[in-house]
């Protein structure tokens, strides 16, 4: 018997690390859910649709890039609820190898931005977690190195 899943929300999400450890995060348009927030790259998983296919499509048709699928790796996942009962599933890969440079098609700002200072970018509650985790791993990370 399968669990019932209808009320899960699968959206994934992309780190873009660049070679300086930054990592890319972009500004949620006006006229959208949650306007003026800042989030991991990242969208909703179409019916039929791997979280990773997902994660390339969207950072395809949100930004111009092209990370080859194999170069995705899982980091940490958000889950939380969501208002009117439903709740959100995030997994959230890490990338560090992409083709093309990142060009915002949907009017949204982005930023390239050390882990240390996700913390003064304000995002959404799922988001925030997965950003401190970021943080976290990946400077000791480079500590243990
Ligand atoms: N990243 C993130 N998304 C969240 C949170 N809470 C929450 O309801 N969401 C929702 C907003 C969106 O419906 C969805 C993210 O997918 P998306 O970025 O493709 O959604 P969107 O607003 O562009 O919607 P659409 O135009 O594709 O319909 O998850 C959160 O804390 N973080």
């Amino acid at each position: 018997m399968h669990a019932e899943t209808r009320n899960i929300l699968l959206v994934s999400a992309c780190a873009l690390l660049d070679t300086d450890g930054r990592v890319l995060i972009t500004r949620r348009p006006e006229g959208k859910a949650m306007a003026g927030l800042w989030e991991f790259p990242g969208g909703k998983v179409e019916p039929g649709e791997t979280p990773e296919r997902a994660v390339v499509r969207e950072l395809r048709e949100e930004l111009g890039v092209e990370p080859c699928e194999r170069c995705l790796q899982p980091f940490a996942f958000a889950s939380h609820p969501l208002d009117g009962g439903g709740h959100l599933l995030m997994p959230l890969y890490v990338c560090r190898k992409w083709d093309g440079f990142p060009d915002p098609k949907e009017g949204q700002a982005i930023a390239w931005v050390r882990t240390g200072e996700l913390k003064d970018y304000p995002m959404p509650p799922a988001d925030i977690p997965l950003a401190a985790e970021l943080r976290d791993r990946l400077t000791g990370a480079r500590v243990l190195d």
